[in-house]
C-alpha cells in the first residue's frame, strides 16, 4: 500500500498502487443460468474461485436500471439531506466510514435490512416512494436468483435435497441485507499512479452475495495464489460471491472470495448487492451429506448469530474465520 501525503480530499482513505491494466480476470467463469450445465459450472467456479459471473439470469435490465437511476438521484441530493437518512448503523446512509471499527473507503452507501423479499414497512429509509418501489421490485427478483443459484450449488455438489442450501435464505427469519454503494470519481488521484480504496479487501460473512454494478469497473478479487485481478464490469450480469458461511457449510470445498473495490479517478461506480444470510439461530457447520467417510469438520460449531456478532466486531480485512478453525 502507498501512503500519499497532502491530498486533503482523500485524507484517511487508504491508497493502493494503481492496478495494472493487464490484470483483468481473463479466466473468469461465466455461468449461463438457463443452460443444463449450470449446476456443475457453478460448483466448479465456487471451488476454484468462490466467484463467478452469471448471465441469462432472468432479471430484466429495466428493473436494474430503474433502481440504479433512483440510487443516483438519491446520491445526488445535498449532503445534509442524505445525512438525515443516516447513520448507517444499524441501517441507513453512510459516507466513507465502513462498519464501526475504523475502516474507511472512498464511497457513500445505503445499508438496508430486508424482510422476506422487501424492505420492512417500518424502515423509514429511503423515504422516496419511487426509490422504495424500485428497491422492492429489485430485491424480490435478486433474492429469487440467489435461491436458484443455491439450488444449483446443491445439485452441482451432488446433494440430493434440492433446497439443502437455498432453504437457509428462503426461510422466514433469514437475515438478509441489501447495500447500494456509490463510489464518486476520485479526481485528486488522477495521474498520480495511485488509486483510492473504495471498499477495502474483505470476505463477506454471509452465505452468498449477488452483485450488480453500472458500467464502471473497480471490483477486484484475489485468486487463491493471492494475486489480485480486476473484474470487467457488465451491467447485464450478476457477480456472485461465496461468503464465509457457505465456505463452512461445504467444509471449505467452496472458497469464500477475498475482494475489494478500487475507486476510479474519472467515473462513478454504483453497485447494488444482496447479501443472503440464514436465520440468526441457524447452525453453521458442514452439511453431513458433504462429509466423506472419516472427514471431520474443519471448524468449531457456531450459529450465524454468533458469527455475525464476531464479524461486526472485526476490522474489514480481518480473517474472521480463523477464530473458528478447529
Ligand atoms: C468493517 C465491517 C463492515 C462490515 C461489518 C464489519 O465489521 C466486517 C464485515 C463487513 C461486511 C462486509 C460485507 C457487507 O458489505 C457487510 C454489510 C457485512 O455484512 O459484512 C459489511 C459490514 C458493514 O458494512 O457494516
Ligand atoms: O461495491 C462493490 O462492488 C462491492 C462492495 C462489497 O464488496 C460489499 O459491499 O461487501
Ligand atoms: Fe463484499
Amino acid at each position: 500500500m502507498v501512503v500519499l501525503a497532502g491530498t486533503p480530499a482523500v485524507d484517511h482513505i487508504p491508497l493502493l498502487r494503481s492496478p495494472d491494466p493487464g490484470d483483468n480476470f481473463s479466466g473468469m467463469p461465466v455461468v449461463d443460468l438457463s443452460r443444463p450445465g449450470a449446476p456443475r459450472a457453478i460448483a466448479d467456479a465456487c471451488e476454484r474461485f468462490g466467484f463467478f459471473k452469471l448471465v441469462n439470469h432472468g432479471v430484466a435490465l429495466d428493473a436494474m436500471d430503474r433502481l440504479e437511476s433512483e440510487a443516483v438521484r438519491f446520491f445526488s441530493l445535498p449532503q445534509a439531506d442524505k445525512d438525515r437518512s443516516g447513520p448507517a448503523y444499524p441501517f441507513g446512509y453512510g459516507s466513507k466510514r465502513i462498519g464501526l471499527n475504523g475502516d474507511m473507503g472512498w464511497l457513500e452507501y445505503l445499508l438496508l435490512a430486508v424482510d422476506s423479499a422487501s424492505l420492512p414497512a417500518a424502515s423509514a429509509v429511503p423515504s422516496c416512494a419511487l426509490f422504495r418501489a424500485a428497491l422492492n421490485e429489485y430485491i424480490a427478483a435478486v433474492r429469487k436468483v440467489a435461491v436458484r443459484v443455491m439450488e444449483a450449488m446443491a445439485e452441482g455438489l451432488g446433494i440430493a435435497q434440492a433446497d439443502a442450501l437455498s432453504a437457509m435464505v428462503a426461510a422466514e427469519g433469514s437475515d438478509q441485507v441489501f447495500r447500494v454503494n456509490h463510489y464518486p470519481p476520485c479526481h485528486a488521484l488522477q495521474g498520480l499512479g495511485c488509486s483510492a480504496t473504495g471498499f477495502g479487501e474483505h470476505t463477506d460473512p454471509q452465505l452468498i452475495s449477488v452483485l450488480r454494478s453500472n458500467g464502471t469497473s473497480g471490483l477486484q478479487i484475489a485468486l487463491q495464489s493471492g494475486h489480485w485481478v480486476s473484474v470487467p464490469s457488465d451491467r447485464d450480469a450478476f457477480f456472485v460471491n461465496v461468503g464465509d458461511s457457505l465456505q463452512v457449510l461445504t467444509n471449505r470445498r467452496f472458497k469464500s472470495v477475498k475482494h475489494r473495490v478500487v475507486a476510479n479517478s474519472l467515473k462513478s461506480r454504483v453497485s447494488m448487492i444482496y447479501f443472503g444470510g440464514p436465520a440468526l439461530t441457524q447452525r453453521i457447520a458442514p452439511l453431513p451429506q458433504l462429509l466423506r467417510e472419516g472427514e471431520q469438520s474443519l471448524y468449531k460449531d457456531f450459529t450465524w448469530g454468533e458469527y455475525k456478532k464476531a464479524a461486526y466486531n472485526s476490522r474489514l480485512g480481518d480473517n474472521r474465520l480463523a477464530h473458528f478453525h478447529r
